[in-house]
Protein backbone atom coordinates (compact mmCIF):
# COMPACT_ATOMS: atom_id res chain seq x y z
CA UNK A 1 0.00 0.00 0.00
CA UNK A 2 1.07 3.35 -0.97
CA UNK A 3 0.30 6.45 1.57
CA UNK A 4 0.68 9.63 0.84
CA UNK A 5 0.44 11.97 4.10
CA UNK A 6 0.00 15.66 3.80
CA UNK A 7 2.41 15.85 1.52
CA UNK A 8 3.45 19.71 0.27
CA UNK A 9 5.95 20.56 -2.66
CA UNK A 10 7.27 24.26 -2.98
CA UNK A 11 9.54 24.74 -5.72
CA UNK A 12 12.09 27.45 -5.05
CA UNK A 13 11.74 30.65 -6.83
CA UNK A 14 13.83 30.57 -9.95
CA UNK A 15 15.09 34.38 -11.04
CA UNK A 16 12.46 36.66 -10.58
CA UNK A 17 9.74 34.83 -10.78
CA UNK A 18 7.90 33.90 -7.21
CA UNK A 19 8.18 30.04 -5.69
CA UNK A 20 5.49 27.82 -7.08
CA UNK A 21 3.18 25.63 -4.52
CA UNK A 22 3.02 23.30 -6.72
CA UNK A 23 1.10 20.60 -4.20
CA UNK A 24 -0.38 21.48 -0.92
CA UNK A 25 -1.38 18.73 1.93
CA UNK A 26 -2.11 15.79 -0.62
CA UNK A 27 -3.36 12.76 0.82
CA UNK A 28 -3.54 9.76 -0.87
CA UNK A 29 -3.52 6.03 -0.12
CA UNK A 30 -3.23 3.07 -3.15
CA UNK A 31 -3.98 -0.01 -2.52
CA UNK A 32 -2.82 -3.22 -3.61
CA UNK A 33 -4.80 -3.24 -7.26
CA UNK A 34 -6.28 -0.29 -7.33
CA UNK A 35 -6.30 1.74 -10.76
CA UNK A 36 -5.86 5.22 -9.28
CA UNK A 37 -6.27 8.16 -11.82
CA UNK A 38 -5.46 11.74 -11.64
CA UNK A 39 -7.38 14.74 -13.48
CA UNK A 40 -7.14 18.36 -13.84
CA UNK A 41 -5.78 21.14 -15.41
CA UNK A 42 -2.28 21.83 -16.48
CA UNK A 43 0.03 22.94 -13.83
CA UNK A 44 -2.32 21.64 -10.93
CA UNK A 45 0.00 19.63 -9.77
CA UNK A 46 -0.25 15.99 -11.18
CA UNK A 47 3.53 15.39 -12.58
CA UNK A 48 5.03 16.37 -9.34
CA UNK A 49 2.68 14.17 -7.61
CA UNK A 50 4.01 11.51 -9.76
CA UNK A 51 7.35 12.27 -9.12
CA UNK A 52 6.97 12.05 -5.34
CA UNK A 53 5.72 8.45 -5.88
CA UNK A 54 8.62 7.73 -8.06
CA UNK A 55 11.04 8.92 -5.62
CA UNK A 56 12.74 11.18 -8.04
CA UNK A 57 11.41 14.40 -6.10
CA UNK A 58 11.02 14.64 -1.72
CA UNK A 59 8.14 16.56 -0.60
CA UNK A 60 8.72 19.75 1.18
CA UNK A 61 6.83 18.76 4.45
CA UNK A 62 4.73 15.74 4.60
CA UNK A 63 5.55 12.06 3.99
CA UNK A 64 5.48 8.98 1.68
CA UNK A 65 5.36 5.43 2.36
CA UNK A 66 5.12 2.35 0.47
CA UNK A 67 4.12 -0.40 3.05
CA UNK A 68 5.13 0.65 5.66
CA UNK A 69 8.36 1.88 5.01
CA UNK A 70 9.17 5.98 3.55
CA UNK A 71 10.23 6.33 0.02
CA UNK A 72 13.33 7.96 -0.11
CA UNK A 73 14.54 7.69 -3.65
CA UNK A 74 13.36 5.53 -6.83
CA UNK A 75 13.07 1.68 -6.64
CA UNK A 76 12.36 -1.39 -8.57
CA UNK A 77 9.12 -1.25 -6.69
CA UNK A 78 7.99 1.66 -8.68
CA UNK A 79 8.09 1.39 -12.49
CA UNK A 80 7.29 4.98 -14.59
CA UNK A 81 6.19 4.92 -18.25
CA UNK A 82 6.19 8.09 -20.09
CA UNK A 83 4.41 9.55 -22.87
CA UNK A 84 8.04 9.68 -24.50
CA UNK A 85 9.26 6.12 -24.10
CA UNK A 86 12.76 6.21 -23.33
CA UNK A 87 13.07 2.78 -25.61
CA UNK A 88 16.51 1.96 -27.10
CA UNK A 89 15.38 2.91 -30.71
CA UNK A 90 17.83 0.99 -32.87
CA UNK A 91 17.67 -2.40 -30.44
CA UNK A 92 15.01 -4.91 -31.42
CA UNK A 93 11.62 -5.38 -29.25
CA UNK A 94 12.99 -8.28 -27.46
CA UNK A 95 16.39 -7.29 -26.14
CA UNK A 96 14.48 -3.38 -25.65
CA UNK A 97 11.84 -5.45 -22.81
CA UNK A 98 14.94 -7.53 -21.56
CA UNK A 99 17.03 -4.68 -21.16
CA UNK A 100 15.32 -3.26 -17.81
CA UNK A 101 16.15 -6.66 -16.51
CA UNK A 102 20.00 -6.52 -17.36
CA UNK A 103 20.33 -3.10 -15.46
CA UNK A 104 19.26 -5.30 -12.16
CA UNK A 105 21.46 -7.97 -13.23
CA UNK A 106 18.70 -10.60 -14.20
CA UNK A 107 20.90 -13.79 -15.72
CA UNK A 108 20.56 -13.29 -19.29
CA UNK A 109 18.22 -16.90 -19.60
CA UNK A 110 16.01 -15.61 -16.88
CA UNK A 111 15.53 -12.21 -19.04
CA UNK A 112 14.82 -13.41 -22.37
CA UNK A 113 12.14 -15.96 -20.54
CA UNK A 114 10.47 -13.20 -18.96
CA UNK A 115 10.58 -10.86 -22.14
CA UNK A 116 9.34 -13.57 -24.29
CA UNK A 117 6.40 -13.63 -21.97
CA UNK A 118 5.52 -10.21 -22.45
CA UNK A 119 5.66 -10.29 -26.29
CA UNK A 120 2.40 -12.54 -25.52
CA UNK A 121 1.02 -10.37 -23.04
CA UNK A 122 1.42 -7.07 -25.15
CA UNK A 123 0.29 -8.87 -28.51
CA UNK A 124 3.79 -8.14 -30.10
CA UNK A 125 4.60 -12.17 -31.31
CA UNK A 126 6.11 -11.74 -34.86
CA UNK A 127 7.70 -8.55 -33.89
CA UNK A 128 10.45 -9.89 -31.22
CA UNK A 129 13.15 -9.12 -34.07
CA UNK A 130 12.15 -5.96 -35.59
CA UNK A 131 14.13 -2.85 -34.03
CA UNK A 132 11.75 -0.39 -32.09
CA UNK A 133 11.76 2.81 -34.50
CA UNK A 134 10.45 0.63 -37.25
CA UNK A 135 7.52 -0.15 -34.76
CA UNK A 136 3.81 2.13 -35.07
CA UNK A 137 3.65 4.11 -32.34
CA UNK A 138 0.91 2.64 -30.92
CA UNK A 139 3.25 -0.68 -30.79
CA UNK A 140 6.39 1.38 -29.21
CA UNK A 141 4.34 2.14 -26.70
CA UNK A 142 3.19 -1.35 -25.58
CA UNK A 143 7.01 -2.27 -25.79
CA UNK A 144 7.69 0.85 -23.23
CA UNK A 145 4.63 -0.44 -21.23
CA UNK A 146 6.03 -4.07 -21.13
CA UNK A 147 9.69 -2.69 -20.01
CA UNK A 148 8.45 -1.36 -17.28
CA UNK A 149 6.29 -4.06 -16.23
CA UNK A 150 9.37 -7.55 -16.76
CA UNK A 151 10.71 -5.28 -13.60
CA UNK A 152 7.74 -7.06 -11.58
CA UNK A 153 6.66 -3.39 -9.67
CA UNK A 154 4.39 -2.93 -7.01
CA UNK A 155 3.31 -0.07 -8.47
CA UNK A 156 3.39 0.97 -12.59
CA UNK A 157 3.05 5.20 -12.60
CA UNK A 158 1.96 5.93 -16.35
CA UNK A 159 2.16 10.18 -16.73
CA UNK A 160 0.25 10.65 -20.01
CA UNK A 161 1.27 6.97 -21.66
CA UNK A 162 -1.58 7.53 -24.36
CA UNK A 163 -1.50 11.13 -24.95
CA UNK A 164 0.73 10.77 -28.69
CA UNK A 165 -1.35 8.31 -30.04
CA UNK A 166 -4.50 8.20 -32.78
CA UNK A 167 -8.19 8.26 -31.25
CA UNK A 168 -8.58 4.28 -32.07
CA UNK A 169 -4.35 2.93 -31.14
CA UNK A 170 -5.67 4.72 -28.28
CA UNK A 171 -8.77 3.01 -27.18
CA UNK A 172 -7.13 -0.22 -28.39
CA UNK A 173 -4.22 0.81 -26.00
CA UNK A 174 -6.33 1.48 -22.65
CA UNK A 175 -7.74 -1.81 -23.17
CA UNK A 176 -5.31 -3.47 -23.23
CA UNK A 177 -3.59 -2.20 -20.14
CA UNK A 178 -7.12 -2.68 -18.24
CA UNK A 179 -6.48 -6.07 -19.14
CA UNK A 180 -2.87 -6.36 -17.82
CA UNK A 181 -4.12 -4.78 -14.71
CA UNK A 182 -6.69 -7.49 -14.26
CA UNK A 183 -4.58 -9.75 -14.90
CA UNK A 184 -1.25 -8.86 -13.05
CA UNK A 185 -2.98 -7.30 -10.20
CA UNK A 186 -0.74 -4.18 -9.85
CA UNK A 187 -1.41 -0.44 -8.18
CA UNK A 188 -1.17 1.75 -10.92
CA UNK A 189 -1.10 5.68 -10.56
CA UNK A 190 -2.09 6.97 -14.07
CA UNK A 191 -1.98 10.59 -15.00
CA UNK A 192 -4.20 11.50 -18.28
CA UNK A 193 -5.93 15.16 -19.94
CA UNK A 194 -8.67 13.21 -21.19
CA UNK A 195 -11.36 12.82 -19.13
CA UNK A 196 -13.19 9.71 -20.76
CA UNK A 197 -9.92 7.90 -20.67
CA UNK A 198 -10.00 8.96 -16.98
CA UNK A 199 -13.39 7.35 -15.89
CA UNK A 200 -13.13 4.71 -18.46
CA UNK A 201 -9.66 3.23 -16.53
CA UNK A 202 -9.49 4.29 -12.80
CA UNK A 203 -10.96 2.46 -9.95
CA UNK A 204 -10.72 5.64 -8.30
CA UNK A 205 -10.40 8.80 -9.77
CA UNK A 206 -8.76 12.17 -7.75
CA UNK A 207 -9.34 15.82 -9.33
CA UNK A 208 -6.98 17.96 -8.82
CA UNK A 209 -7.18 21.94 -8.89
CA UNK A 210 -4.42 24.41 -9.00
CA UNK A 211 -2.38 27.08 -7.42
CA UNK A 212 -1.66 25.52 -4.89
CA UNK A 213 -1.88 22.33 -6.24
CA UNK A 214 -4.53 19.96 -4.15
CA UNK A 215 -6.41 16.78 -4.44
CA UNK A 216 -10.36 18.55 -5.07
CA UNK A 217 -12.71 15.65 -5.50
CA UNK A 218 -12.19 11.93 -5.40
CA UNK A 219 -14.50 9.19 -7.12
CA UNK A 220 -14.69 5.44 -6.80
CA UNK A 221 -15.53 4.11 -10.70
CA UNK A 222 -17.49 1.13 -11.99
CA UNK A 223 -16.91 1.63 -15.54
CA UNK A 224 -13.55 -0.56 -15.86
CA UNK A 225 -14.61 -3.45 -14.44
CA UNK A 226 -17.82 -3.34 -16.09
CA UNK A 227 -16.02 -3.61 -19.28
CA UNK A 228 -13.63 -6.71 -17.92
CA UNK A 229 -16.79 -8.55 -17.08
CA UNK A 230 -17.38 -8.63 -20.71
CA UNK A 231 -19.24 -5.59 -21.78
CA UNK A 232 -17.80 -3.64 -24.94
CA UNK A 233 -16.06 -0.56 -24.18
CA UNK A 234 -17.98 1.22 -26.56
CA UNK A 235 -21.09 0.08 -24.57
CA UNK A 236 -19.37 1.37 -21.53
CA UNK A 237 -18.33 4.64 -22.87
CA UNK A 238 -22.09 5.39 -24.43
CA UNK A 239 -24.01 4.53 -21.11
CA UNK A 240 -26.41 7.17 -19.21
CA UNK A 241 -23.75 6.61 -16.00
CA UNK A 242 -20.63 7.14 -17.84
CA UNK A 243 -22.10 10.24 -19.88
CA UNK A 244 -23.79 11.84 -16.76
CA UNK A 245 -20.21 11.15 -14.72
CA UNK A 246 -18.49 12.76 -17.75
CA UNK A 247 -20.65 15.97 -17.51
CA UNK A 248 -20.29 15.69 -13.80
CA UNK A 249 -16.32 15.70 -14.26
CA UNK A 250 -16.22 18.25 -17.08
CA UNK A 251 -18.15 20.47 -14.94
CA UNK A 252 -15.74 20.70 -11.94
CA UNK A 253 -12.77 20.68 -14.13
CA UNK A 254 -14.66 24.41 -16.38
CA UNK A 255 -15.28 25.75 -13.03
CA UNK A 256 -11.63 25.37 -11.44
CA UNK A 257 -10.52 26.64 -14.94
CA UNK A 258 -12.68 29.88 -14.47
CA UNK A 259 -11.91 30.40 -11.05
CA UNK A 260 -8.49 30.57 -11.88
CA UNK A 261 -8.73 33.00 -14.94
N1 LIG B 1 11.15 22.19 -11.48
C1 LIG B 1 10.23 23.12 -11.31
N2 LIG B 1 10.55 24.36 -10.84
C2 LIG B 1 9.62 25.32 -10.65
N3 LIG B 1 8.29 25.13 -10.90
C3 LIG B 1 7.92 23.94 -11.37
C4 LIG B 1 8.85 22.87 -11.60
N4 LIG B 1 8.17 21.79 -12.08
C5 LIG B 1 6.88 22.17 -12.14
N5 LIG B 1 6.72 23.45 -11.71
C6 LIG B 1 5.45 24.20 -11.57
O1 LIG B 1 4.67 23.49 -10.61
C7 LIG B 1 3.30 23.47 -11.00
C8 LIG B 1 2.83 22.02 -11.13
O2 LIG B 1 3.52 21.41 -12.24
P1 LIG B 1 3.20 19.94 -12.73
O3 LIG B 1 4.08 19.69 -13.91
O4 LIG B 1 3.29 19.00 -11.59
O5 LIG B 1 1.67 20.06 -13.17
P2 LIG B 1 0.80 19.11 -14.12
O6 LIG B 1 -0.56 19.09 -13.54
O7 LIG B 1 1.50 17.83 -14.31
O8 LIG B 1 0.81 19.93 -15.49
P3 LIG B 1 0.61 19.41 -16.98
O9 LIG B 1 -0.79 18.84 -17.02
O10 LIG B 1 0.74 20.64 -17.80
O11 LIG B 1 1.68 18.39 -17.24
C9 LIG B 1 3.21 24.25 -12.30
O12 LIG B 1 2.83 25.56 -11.99
C10 LIG B 1 4.62 24.19 -12.84
O13 LIG B 1 4.91 25.33 -13.63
Amino acid sequence: MLEIRRASVLYPARDKSEPVEALRNVELTIEPGEFVVALGASGCGKSTLLNLIAGFLAPSSGQIKLDGAPVTGPGQDRAVVFQKHALMPWMNVLDNLAFGLKLQGVAKAERYKVAREFLTVLGLEGFEDSPVYMLSGGMQQRVGIGRALTADPRILLMDEPLGALDALTRERAQELILKIWEAQGKSVFLITHSVEEALFMGSKLIVMSPRPGRITHRFDLPFSRRFLAGESARDVKASPEFIAMRETILGIIFADEEKAA
